[in-house]
């Protein structure tokens, strides 16, 4: 390992200490280095709190002046009403860093390359680290909503051997062990929202909450065309205020809904109107959208099958956590229904593929095959930031 990825990897070290807690912004770590030493390191811990960048200088003091920074991420350089802390390129500057190296470019269009031409402008060097899938990958979601501006999807279930979510009579308490669900919980803690299907909550009455772990619990998102989830439902009794579900109102919709709808707003509940797709369930594109213009830059997809299938199927998804569980079910709720392939060639396939061993369990954890190229070809830098291949 060069000296460089050593003090990049260590900013992602210590930018994981904010995870599930930055959203909507990323995780940030920085380290500043004096004669091939690390002299303060910061990073951001939660929403509103200072930048990684700002907390290093700060815990510097007036050593950082000479010294060289490694970031994560392009320091940011707007203000803007809504941002919480001052501009990180002025506090560079004014601490007399010498040179800045960058983990991966910031792509919020109002940064994308400025920050780095602001440390230019006054006789910065700044340096752009060439193999940065790793920092891409590491802010999935943020990468995703900035680019894309949509949220970013990820797919989530447990399954048996033999590729079943629940047995034949539906239940699917449990399939992954406790060590497992640990990890699934922390997926949740880490997103701005949690997706489940009508089915799903007829079938397990879930709370969706992240009991097994620190953290926030996201908000639930329930796809359920024509109001079919009970009053008397855990996420409506005890998530009301949160819930969200997504209603399809048919043409012969009839006074029932209505009167549903009513009663879950009386409880708190959102209900929004998704588009009809060809079979008059919830379009999720459109519900996509809808759901980023309630603030939700991050959708956990849990289940069921009817729901998985579905983003699979409109290639709607950017990564996938399967967990693996020793059992075998026989015939039960498939994981993935018809997905409309017949060859074995065109079969959905992962990249960043990573096999993770939990107890005696595995978790296949990926990225959609081709996500971090949609991402880098849909990515607008300041041209003028970047020369001769780096920044
Ligand atoms: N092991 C695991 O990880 C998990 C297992 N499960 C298990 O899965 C089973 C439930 O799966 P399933 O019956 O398939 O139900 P789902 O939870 O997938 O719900 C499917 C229903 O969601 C509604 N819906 C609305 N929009 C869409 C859309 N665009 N695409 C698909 N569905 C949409 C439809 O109902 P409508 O038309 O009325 O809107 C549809 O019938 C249960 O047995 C549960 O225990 C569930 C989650 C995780
Ligand atoms: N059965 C199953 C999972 N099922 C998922 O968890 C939901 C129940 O959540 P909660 O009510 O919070 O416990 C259920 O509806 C489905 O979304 N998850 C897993 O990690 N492993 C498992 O074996
Ligand atoms: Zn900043």
């Amino acid at each position: 390992m060069n000296i460089d990825s050593f003090f990049f990897e260590r900013t992602l070290e210590l930018a994981a200490r904010g995870r599930g807690r930055t959203s909507p912004n990323p995780m940030v770590g920085a380290v500043l280095v004096k004669d091939g030493r690390i002299i303060a390191e910061g990073c951001h811990r939660r929403h509103g709190d200072l930048h990684a960048e700002a907390a290093a200088l700060e815990a510097a003091g007036s050593e950082a002046g000479g010294a060289e920074l490694y970031c994560s991420l392009e320091p940011c350089s707007y203000r803007s009403p809504e941002k919480l802390q001052p501009p990180c390129t002025e506090r560079i500057i004014a601490a007399g860093v010498r040179h800045v190296h960058i983990g991966q470019p910031d792509p919020n269009p109002k940064v994308s390359g400025r920050g780095v031409l602001a440390l230019r402008e006054v006789g910065i060097g700044v340096s752009l680290s060439e193999e940065n899938e790793a920092f891409w990958r590491f802010n999935d979601a943020f990468n995703t909503r900035m680019v894309l501006s949509r949220p970013f999807v990820h797919l989530k279930c447990a399954m048996s051997l033999d590729g079943r979510i629940a047995a034949a009579g539906g239940d699917s308490r449990w399939i992954s062990d406790e060590s497992a669900r640990r990890v699934g919980h922390r997926f949740r803690s880490e997103r701005d929202a949690i997706a489940v299907g009508i089915g799903t909550v007829l079938a397990d009455d879930p709370e969706l909450s992240t009991r097994l772990v620190e953290g926030h619990s996201p908000r639930p998102v329930v796809f359920d065309s024509s109001l079919k989830i009970p009053l008397e439902s855990r996420l409506v009794r005890e998530r009301g205020d949160e819930l969200i579900v997504l209603a399809v109102p048919s043409e012969d919709v009839t006074e029932n809904f209505f009167d549903v709808k009513h009663r879950l707003e009386q409880r708190g509940v959102r209900v929004l109107y998704a588009e009809p797709d060809s079979t008059g369930k919830a379009d999720l594109s459109s519900a996509l959208d809808l759901l980023y213009a309630q603030g939700i830059g991050s959708l956990l997809v849990e289940g069921g099958s009817g729901l998985l299938t579905s983003f699979l199927k409109h290639r709607l998804y950017d990564r996938l956590s399967a967990f693996v569980a020793p059992v075998l079910l026989g015939s039960g709720v498939e994981a993935v229904g018809d997905l409309g392939i017949t060859r074995a060639g065109d079969g959905l396939a992962f990249e960043g593929v990573n096999w993770f061993r939990i107890g005696d369990q595995q978790l296949f954890d990926a990225y959609r095959s081709g996500w971090l190229e949609e991402l880098r070809s849909n990515f607008t830098v300041q041209e003028a930031a970047y020369v001769h291949g780096t920044c």
